[in-house]
This record gives C-alpha cells, structure tokens and sequence, in this order.
C-alpha cells in the first residue's frame, strides 16, 4: 500500500533522558495514517520508551509530539483524554490485570465512557475478544488460565476496546513459537487492513517486518537513522542496519517471505 496519507503521528526534535543517560537527541519521525511502521533497533536503542512517550505514558524531555492533529505535550486533560480513547497500547505480554478475566480486562478501557451501559460493553467485549481470534469461552477465564499466544491476543483485544485508530505494539510477538508468531503476524496484517489502522510496532522479529510492515524505522545513534520499506534497508550503509538485514536470520526472513509470497500467488 502507499504509506503516504496523512500523518497521524508527526515528532520532532524529541529528546528523551534518564539522568545523564540520552536515549533519542534531535530525533523526528511521521507515521502515516493506514500504514504499519515497525520499529526496529538494537537493544537499548530506545523502541520502547519511544512507544511509551508517544502515547502519553512518559515524559520528554524536549520536542513536539502531535498525535491525530493534537500537541501532546501542550494540550489540557481534557483533550490528553479524549485523545488517549482514539489509541490502544499493547504490551509484552498483554500486561493484563491477573485479578480480571479476560472479558472484564478488555471493558476497562470502555470505563472512561460516561452511562455505558454494562450488557452493552460485555458484548463489545466479546466481540473484541472474537475479532483476534479466541474462542467465545475465553472471555471467562483468567490470564494465568490462558497460553502466552493467548494472552498476547487477549491484550491486543483490549487494545482494540475503544475501536482506535492507531495501536501500539511492544514486541508483539517476542516469546511465541514460529507458528504462534506467524499466526499473530497475519491477525495484525488482517485487522490493520479491514479496520484501517495505524499500526506503531516495536519488534525485532524480521518475519513480522516482512509479514506486516509497509515501512521500517530504525532507531540508532539517539535517532531515527533511516526509514524506508524493506527493498530500501537493504541499501542503507550503516553497521547495524546492514548486520541486521543482511545477516543470516535475515536471509531466513526473506527465504520465508518469498516461500509464502510463492504460495499465495498460486
Ligand atoms: N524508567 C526508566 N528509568 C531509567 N532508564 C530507563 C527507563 N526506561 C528505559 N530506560 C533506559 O532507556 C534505554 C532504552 O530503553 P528501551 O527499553 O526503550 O530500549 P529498547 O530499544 O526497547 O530495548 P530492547 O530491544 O532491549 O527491548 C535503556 O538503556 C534503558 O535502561
């Protein structure tokens, strides 16, 4: 697809630190409305507390932040709020709530609807909870109750709780099995095109930059270094950029990639 509608997250000159520690300097990056972006980088680049200042859950330092038209870091709560209901966070491992089944776990999020009534949002909830593929039955148990894959897709229901038009996905799929990883691969390509989401995807699964990304960032040097789709990182000169995707796992991804493109075309 075109990555190149509007853009929905649009940073600039962001700076985010720990003390003396500089995780991003100077760094600014848009992501386009409809698109997947994968965000990739070595470990300590900063993918996750750039998702996490994004979406409001952290402070930067310096820099702007619009999401969906609003500055994030100049808005009232009145505008933060209704602005944090058009997105959903997933993170590692569904960050679910153990003491909540996971139908009472994708209603949170609707509890910032004023006179929601409660049948109303259980069957939202459950629709959700059908959309990324668990059994109806899932809705009753408790997150210890289910696989780490189910966990993972019980988090990303209730990051879809609010029908948003971006979500953010911390390693979506780091500790599931290949075909775990594969499947939860094609259920975000899915959803992405038949919601129109915006997907922000914090991964270092190559398979997934393959599967579902139209573009990559990759984060290094405080930055975002280069962005571009797949057939582009190929060509970029740079330490890093070219281990990553040049490297064994690499020739692995794309064998695969080009094994399942050969399927589908016949
Ligand atoms: N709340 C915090 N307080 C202090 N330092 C932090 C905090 N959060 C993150 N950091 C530091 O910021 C840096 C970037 O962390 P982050 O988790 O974003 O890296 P990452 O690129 O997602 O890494 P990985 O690929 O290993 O998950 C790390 O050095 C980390 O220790």
């Amino acid at each position: 697809m075109s990555a190149r509608g509007e853009p929905v997250i649009e940073l600039r000159g962001l700076r985010n630190q720990f003390g003396t520690q500089v995780v991003h300097d100077g760094l600014d990056l848009d992501v386009y409305r409809g698109e997947v972006l994968g965000v990739v980088g070595g470990s300590g680049t900063g993918k996750s507390v750039l998702l996490r200042t994004i979406a409001g859950l952290q402070t930067p330092a310096a820099g702007s932040i619009r999401v969906l038209g609003t500055d994030v870091r100049t808005a009232d709560l009145a505008a933060r709020t209704a602005l944090q209901m058009r997105w959903g966070v997933m993170f590692q491992d569904g960050a679910l709530f153990s003491s909540l089944t996971v139908r009472e776990n994708v209603e949170v999020p609707m509890r910032g609807i004023p006179d929601l009534d409660p049948g109303l949002a259980r069957e939202l909830a459950d629709l959700k909870i059908s959309m990324v593929g668990l059994p109806y039955l899932a809705g009753d148990k408790y997150p210890s109750e289910l696989s780490g894959g189910m966990r993972k897709r019980a988090g990303l229901a209730r990051a879809l709780a609010l029908d948003p038009e971006i979500v953010f996905l911390d390693e979506p799929t780091a500790g599931l099995d290949p075909i775990g990883a594969a499947d939860f691969d094609q259920l975000i390509r899915g959803l992405s095109r038949s919601l129109g989401l915006t997907v922000f995807l914090v991964t270092h699964d190559l398979d997934t930059l393959h599967a579902v990304c139209d573009r990559i960032a990759v984060l290094a040097e405080r930055k975002v270094l280069v962005t571009g789709t797949m057939q582009d990182m190929l060509s970029v000169d740079h330490p890093w950029v070219r281990s990553y995707f040049h490297g064994p796992r690499a020739r692995a991804a794309i064998d695969a990639a080009e094994a399942a493109q050969t399927g589908e075309d016949r």
